[in-house]
């Protein structure tokens, strides 16, 4: 486990009598990172994050938190985390300050430390001024900030969300993710969502979950999910002159377009717009040919949903 890491899944499965609801699922957050969990619903979101969270016992495998064993010691690892189930657990006939008050003591928070922990828990989910508003006349929008205060109040490391905007009106969705955003800078976040842009707008790094199982790990970045270039010429010139940096192989497609494989990260347009010039090929077309994220979690999310009973 490196130093970095705040938690790491092994090998974790969770079947509900003979059905798999998660199979094998490896996982490591490191500090500062945002991670979507994508899935279909069904996909085993929520039994992942409740087995993250301590909240379910897996079938197999384990969770460490900060290198400590969720098996081994619950209690301890459970201080690093901060959870908010897909329905947040808030009482709806006492005040935001009662009932923050009382998850402070929750988590073991002391009583003369209590009310600094409630107002800062409340600044940061822009609470301040519900204070003493009951959680039952709130709006869903702002109940859900008083689900996101209780998973901070004890400043964890991580913060776990399960489908944090599920049954929001599309101004509170703006607001709720903006707020993960914010708190995304000083805690490492994990959220799951089956909502596409939702992961886009909010996280550094996207897992994709289907039937039980995880199907991609990726970056998002400029370069998720590049294909590769395209590019047309009117006097094409040999396939191995098209040997650029960071190109890896060379592919004539349809209409006599040349398809360039990239290495990661790599981007050789420069390169081939000089050459083209100076050797006279006559650039017709140019592009970076990408699969949007939505593109990958059709192909791989779509299909065979008996894989799970396969399983
Ligand atoms: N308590 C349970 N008993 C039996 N099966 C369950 C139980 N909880 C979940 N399942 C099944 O496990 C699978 C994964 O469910 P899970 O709730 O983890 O998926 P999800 O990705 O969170 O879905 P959603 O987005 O709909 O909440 C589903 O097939 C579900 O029917």
């Amino acid at each position: 486990m490196d130093s970095d890491s705040l938690i790491e899944a092994r090998g974790l499965t969770r079947r509900y009598g003979p059905n798999l609801a998660v199979g094998d699922l490896n996982l490591t957050l490191r500090k500062g990172e945002v991670l979507g969990l994508l899935g279909p619903n069904g996909a085993g979101k929520s039994t992942s994050m409740k087995m993250l969270t301590g909240n379910l016992a897996p079938t197999s495998g384990d969770v460490l938190i900060r290198g400590i064993s969720l098996r081994e010691s619950p209690q301890l690892a459970k201080r690093h985390l901060g959870y908010l189930p897909e329905q947040p657990p808030v009482y709806p006939e006492l005040t935001v300050d009662e009932y923050l008050g009382f998850c402070a003591g929750l988590h073991g928070i002391g009583k003369k430390q209590r009310a600094e922990a409630v107002a800062d828990a409340k600044r940061d989910c822009g609470l301040t001024h519900m204070s003493s508003r009951l959680i039952g006349n709130l709006s869903k929008g702002y109940q859900q900030r008083v689900g996101l205060a209780q998973a901070i109040i004890h400043r964890p490391d991580v913060i776990v969300l399960d489908e944090p905007t599920v049954g929001l009106d599309p101004i509170q969705i703006r607001e709720i993710r903006s707020l993960i955003a914010e708190l995304g800078k000083n805690h490492s976040v994990i959220l799951s969502s089956h909502i596409l842009p939702e992961i886009q707008a909010v996280c550094g790094r996207v897992m994709i979950i289907n039937a039980g199982r995880l199907v991609y790990d990726a970056h998002i970045d400029a370069h998720l999910g590049k294909k590769g270039l395209v590019a047309q010429f009117a006097n094409a010139p040999a396939a191995s002159e098209l040997q650029f940096t960071g190109v890896q192989k060379v592919d004539i497609g349809p209409a006599g377009r040349f398809l360039l494989e990239l290495a990661d990260g790599a981007d050789p347009r420069a390169e081939l717009v000089n050459a083209a010039v100076q050797r006279g090929w006559g650039l017709l077309e140019l592009r970076l040919e990408t699969r949007t994220l939505e593109e990958i979690f059709v192909e791989l999310t779509s299909g065979d949903a008996t894989l799970r009973e396969a399983a």
